[in-house]
């Protein structure tokens, strides 16, 4: 569904990605693991359109995303839950949801939002500034949905949250599977990533260093510990 062929990103004469090649399959949870300053989210912004200097291929359902602005892509079915969610503060959740909602329709509306977020339902009338960080990760992950993606590319959506809050997002993320959404997740925390995955990548200095089952890396966690230095 969507896959990176040899792509080189810089930001300007910088030299970030390194012939990254990546594959996302229809219905799959890829896991993208890798330290802070990695290449990670640099990743994300080269499929969506953010990094002006791209070389190689991003195909998504076989076509090349090169030379599209943003909002073409967006608009070919691929949705982005960013890093720090980027809501709205001073809109209301039912307003965050609404906003740039795909008014074409499709299976994500309202009701569907406020039936699997239940938590968004109970706030639905709040300031998105005032929710805890958990529940604007639900509230970013719901206004994705509502423009009825293909893919979701998630960055970091459990960052900086509480434990109980890591379980819930995740909680929503298994549930998102469990309808077939075929998702990119950008995480820190490997137990999160590898209790949802179908598939790891490991980035270290904008190479993929790793690529396998999420299985074969919880038997071998010495990989994971020595690029992703965590102590054993
Ligand atoms: N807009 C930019 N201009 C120049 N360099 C950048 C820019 N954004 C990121 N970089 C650099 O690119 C490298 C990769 O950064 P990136 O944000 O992709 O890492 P990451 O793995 O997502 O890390 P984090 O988890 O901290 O977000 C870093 O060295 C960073 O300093």
């Amino acid at each position: 569904m969507l896959s990176l062929k040899e792509v080189n990103s810089y930001y300007g004469a910088s030299h970030v990605l390194h012939g990254v090649d990546l594959e996302v399959k229809k219905g799959e949870v890829v896991a993208l693991l890798g330290r802070n300053g990695m290449g990670k989210t640099t990743m994300i912004h080269s499929i969506i359109g953010f990094v002006k200097k791209v070389q190689g291929e991003v195909l998504f359902e076989g076509q090349n995303m090169a030379g599209l602005q943003s909002h073409q892509i967006a608009r070919k079915g691929i949705g982005i839950v960013p890093q720090g969610r980027r809501i709205f503060p001073n809109l209301t959740v039912t307003e965050n949801l609404t906003v740039f909602a795909n008014m074409k329709g499709g299976e994500w509306d309202l009701e569907r939002i406020f039936t699997c977020f239940p938590r968004l339902k109970e706030r639905e009338k709040s300031h998105a500034g005032n929710l805890s960080g958990g529940e604007q990760s639900m509230l970013s992950i719901g206004r994705a949905l509502m423009r009825n993606p293909k893919i979701l590319l998630l960055d970091e959506p459990t960052e900086g949250l509480s434990p109980l809050m890591v379980g819930e997002v995740m909680d929503v993320l298994l549930m998102l599977k469990e309808t077939g959404m075929s998702m990119l997740l950008v995480e820190q925390n490997i137990s999160t990533a590898l209790s949802v995955a179908d598939d790891v990548y490991i980035i270290s200095k904008g190479k993929v260093v790793y690529h396998d089952h999420p299985e074969k890396l919880k038997n071998n966690m010495d990989i994971a510990y020595q690029h992703l230095a965590l102590s054993s």
